[in-house]
């Protein structure tokens, strides 16, 4: 999914594989493919150390994605570029990423990871899924929606810290944890690479945060408006890391989000925030889901 096809120097091609039901480019997959597009204009001694995006249309899932790049700055320390994502002629998304020589300091610190179960000791989505699937009091609608997400094939892997509270069967407060990892191995040695997928996995279910404390009303309408990210450390995508969220503020159909993405030797690898729309209606009907 982020082995852009280059068409010249500054222009790549994107195409999507997987699409969620919103029937809209996922974001997640935009900025991945926004940083690949930026990361191959800048030479291997830089690495990526955040990027800030808007997304200001939604993605069409029926055509590719043309990323154009600007050389915005290349300087001793830090390399700038300004990627526009296109389709149909027109911006869907508007990013700047910034690259830096690696440089040691003695300045270092970083909040501790919080203290959870490891992913050994817990289920990932589809085992949840299958467990609530043989539960004999489902109602039909339930029933369905769990289908659904079944054959949702996310290119994630998860493990959600507190299954009742991610699948939102209570309200709770507006954290959400889980453990994520891509599917398939990427290996060693591509740490641009690393962060793409980190963007592309950062994206996924972190707005969903802010309905957390809300169980008695449903999205009729979410989408992610801009989102940050800043790559702190070293780490592989391809192996368990925890993502940490957290919606501080929501009101004016808006909510903000807060995302750290942590190893699991306890180094936080990747921070990220996010302001998205929330649009909702009052769950009506006995589901679960
Ligand atoms: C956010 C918007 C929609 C801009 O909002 P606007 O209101 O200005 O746009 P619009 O085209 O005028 O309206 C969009 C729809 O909202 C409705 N609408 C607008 N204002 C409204 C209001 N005050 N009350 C009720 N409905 C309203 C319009 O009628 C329209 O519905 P109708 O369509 O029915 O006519 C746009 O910038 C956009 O789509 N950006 C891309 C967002 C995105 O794709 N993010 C990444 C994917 S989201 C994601 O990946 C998050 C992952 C996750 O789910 O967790």
């Amino acid at each position: 999914m982020l082995d852009l096809k280059m068409l010249e120097v500054l222009e790549l091609r994107g195409t999507h594989h997987w699409v969620p039901s919103a029937q809209r480019l996922f974001g997640g997959q935009i900025i991945g493919q926004a940083l690949v597009a930026a990361a191959k204009s800048v030479s291997d001694n830089l690495y990526a150390h955040s990027l800030h995006c808007y997304f200001v249309r939604p993605g069409d899932p029926t055509v590719p994605v043309l990323y154009q790049v600007d050389r915005t700055r290349d300087g001793r320390s830090f390399t700038v570029r300004s990627v526009k994502a296109i389709q149909h002629g027109q911006p869907i998304l508007i990013c700047q990423a910034s690259f830096q020589v690696l440089q040691p300091s003695p300045l270092q610190h970083q909040f501790p990871m919080p203290v959870v179960p490891q992913p050994e000791d817990l289920l990932t989505v589809e085992e949840l899924i299958q467990r609530y699937l043989s539960q004999a009091d489902l109602t039909e609608s339930a029933k369905q929606g769990l289908n659904k997400l079944l054959a949702n094939e996310v290119p994630i892997e998860m493990k959600p810290v507190s299954p009742a509270h991610f699948y939102r069967f209570a309200s709770g407060e507006p954290r959400r944890l889980f453990w994520a990892r891509a599917r398939g191995y990427i290996g060693e040695g591509n740490m641009k690479l690393h962060c793409c997928v980190a963007a592309y996995v950062s994206d996924y279910a972190l707005l969903g945060t802010v309905l957390l404390p809300y169980s008695k009303y449903k999205a009729r309408f979410i989408a992610s408006l801009d989102h940050a990210m800043w790559f702190h450390s070293t780490f592989r995508s391809d192996e368990w890391m925890l993502y940490e969220c957290v919606s501080p503020w929501a009101a004016s159909s808006r909510g903000l989000v807060e995302g750290r993405l942590w190893r699991r030797d306890g180094v936080l690898a990747a921070s990220c925030s996010q302001e998205g729309v929330l649009r909702v209606k009052p769950v009506t009907e006995n589901s679960k889901l």
